[in-house]
């Protein structure tokens, strides 16, 4: 299956829900379960210190430094399966990426907040590429408020294997989010491709 551009004014958002064939997915999901150094890491939220609702990792390239949520991560170098999965990405998303953030969603429990992955670091008009594994998840996006365009929000099932590509002026525009569910859920791994500007 190909990406399908979605039909979101004042943005580029691609999917592909079947990227990867189930086998390499499963071969993922066991191999960075068990490679990855997963970490909890703190974050401040008005105020306060808390732990991050699910767990992180951040390899890439030398010198590809980065802040994220105020925090100053330096990225572990690249495995094999994760310099496999980006080639893979950057074929599909014709362009090249330095970084990969990986997110650890344990349970129904873990989420992400609202945001849009729009730091300096990344330019203006930033390419992020973000692959799925394990369970599905829903998927949010709105018009950032006060900015972006008159629409209402929408969600999207991301499924394990499945391939978003965001691009062009979407993060200006819009945010995005992995709500909380009461549902029953296995693990999900995230992966978002990056090129952080030194
Ligand atoms: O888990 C996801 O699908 C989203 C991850 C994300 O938005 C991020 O890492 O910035
Ligand atoms: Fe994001």
């Amino acid at each position: 299956m190909p990406l399908t551009l979605l039909p979101l004014p004042a943005a580029e958002v691609l999917l592909n829900p079947d990227f990867l064939a189930p086998a390499d997915a499963a071969h993922y999901l066991t191999d960075l379960n068990a490679a990855i150094a997963w970490r909890q890491e703190p974050i401040r939220l008005f105020g306060k210190e808390v732990l991050q609702p699910r767990l992180t990792a951040w390899h890439g390239d030398e010198g590809a430094a980065y802040q994220y949520s105020g925090l100053r991560l330096s990225p572990a170098p690249w495995t094999p399966a994760l310099q496999a999965l980006r080639q893979r990405v950057e074929q599909a998303a014709g362009t090249s990426f330095n970084s990969v953030l990986l997110n650890l969603y344990r349970s129904g429990q873990d989420s992400m907040g609202w945001h849009a992955d729009d730091e300096p670091e990344l330019g203006p008009e930033p390419v992020i590429a973000s692959v799925s594994i394990g369970s599905a998840r829903r998927f949010r996006l709105r018009p950032r408020p006060g900015v972006g365009p008159a629409h209402p929000p929408l969600t999207l099932e991301l499924p394990g294997g499945s391939l978003l590509i965001m691009r062009g002026l979407t993060q200006r525009n819009w945010q995005h989010a992995v709500p909380k569910t009461a549902q029953a859920v296995g693990p999900r791994l995230n992966l978002t491709f990056r090129h952080v500007i030194s």
